[in-house]
């Protein structure tokens, strides 16, 4: 059994959602200790516990200390993942309901589905928009885009927005398996910034506040000179929300800022938030933002060849996920620190 230490580097939830799909890929099975060591309230919350019964559920696992508030786990996979019908609720882990953010679920099973033979429909019930995760909007926009490009081939429908605290969106995710390993990924330069897209969404809130979004946004993007197309948004979903992302689509490569409203947030506010953050991107020349930079080593670990891309930050995520995935020796991953180029040479698996 592979022993993981939870409280490695960052010692954050990314430690134990790269090690289930990994075991969820590879049948390996796995001990995880000190889960979140490094976070206030350590162990497992309800978004990573959802995350265990999802790879749980995808590889038929036999699990051990899958509990809210556990800090070690066992996680045997009985066979490598398969494709099929699932639903994964945040609520139905906590029975009640939960602001659990389900695009770290999806990003925990979506690689063994998409490696796996036959195609899988699944459905995720809970946060499609909270605080410290990839935004439902962000994995459409800028996430499965870069992946189709490697060979996943995956759509994601928001069908209702889930906000902090209420939850209870949820998304649809269509992936066609393959069984065939990925396309080696290269994004050392950026070229041209073409153009900004995005989107700006509110649910149960007037019109006037996603339009407000946009016509800011819009407004100081134009001042750096900027060709723009944000769409404003009224939405579904259970309670008041609002938030806005934004694309940069550069010649080869997507990034993605976004920012979340909340009470005694003006709209205009939100909009500069997530245009402060993509023009300071867009100053360091670089391909990769920070986000994107750890999201994309699993992947890359899994393609026929070495990946390369160019990072605008070295974050610990991104250190960190690179550590968890050279436990399982599947790929070997190097970060050079005055380039900032990561590049990934997969040893494959067995
Ligand atoms: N605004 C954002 N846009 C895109 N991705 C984001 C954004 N904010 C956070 N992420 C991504 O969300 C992931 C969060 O990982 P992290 O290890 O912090 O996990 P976590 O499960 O949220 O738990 P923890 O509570 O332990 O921090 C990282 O991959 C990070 O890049």
């Amino acid at each position: 059994m592979l022993q993981i230490d939870g409280s490695y580097g960052e010692g954050g939830g990314q430690i134990l959602r790269t090690s289930l799909s990994l075991a969820a890929i590879t049948g390996q099975p796995i001990a995880i200790a000190n889960i979140r060591a490094n976070r206030s309230k350590p162990g497992l919350a309800i978004q990573h516990l959802t995350a265990v019964r999802a790879a749980a559920a995808i590889c038929q696992a036999q699990v051990k200390g899958d509990a809210v508030g556990s800090m070690q786990l066992e996680f045997i996979p009985t066979c490598r993942a398969i494709a099929g019908s699932y639903i994964f609720d945040v609520a139905q882990t906590t029975g009640a309901g939960s602001a659990g953010a389900i695009m770290l679920v999806l990003q925990t099973i979506l690689l063994p589905l998409a490696l796996a033979k036959g195609n899988s429909v699944v459905t995720l019930k809970g946060g499609t928009h909270v605080p410290w995760s990839p935004p439902a909007t962000y994995i459409e926009l800028v996430y499965l885009p870069i992946l189709l490009q490697m060979g996943v081939q995956a759509q994601m429908q928001v069908k209702s927005w889930g906000w902090y605290p209420q939850g209870n969106g949820e998304v649809e995710l269509i992936i066609s398996g393959q069984s065939t390993p990925l396309k080696s990924l290269h994004l050392v330069e950026r070229g041209n910034l073409q153009a900004v897209k995005g989107l700006a969404v509110a649910t149960q809130l007037p019109a006037h506040i996603p339009q407000r979004m946009v016509s800011r946004a819009e407004n100081l993007l134009r001042e750096a000179k900027i060709k723009t197309d944000i769409q404003p948004g009224k939405m579904r979903g259970i309670a008041p929300g609002a938030g806005i992302t934004l694309v940069a689509e550069y010649e080869h490569s997507l990034a993605g800022f976004s920012a979340l409203g909340k009470l005694g947030l003006a709209a205009e506010k939100v909009a500069e938030m997530a245009v402060e953050e993509l023009l300071a991107f867009d100053s360091t020349g670089a391909p990769v933002e920070e986000h994107l930079a750890d999201q994309l080593l699993l992947p890359a670990a899994l393609a026929t060849a070495a990946s390369e891309y160019r990072v605008a930050e070295v974050s610990t995520h991104l250190t960190t996920n690179a550590w968890v995935i050279e436990q399982f020796g599947i790929a070997k991953i190097a970060i050079a620190p005055d380039t900032k180029i990561v590049t990934i040479s997969p040893t494959g698996i067995s």
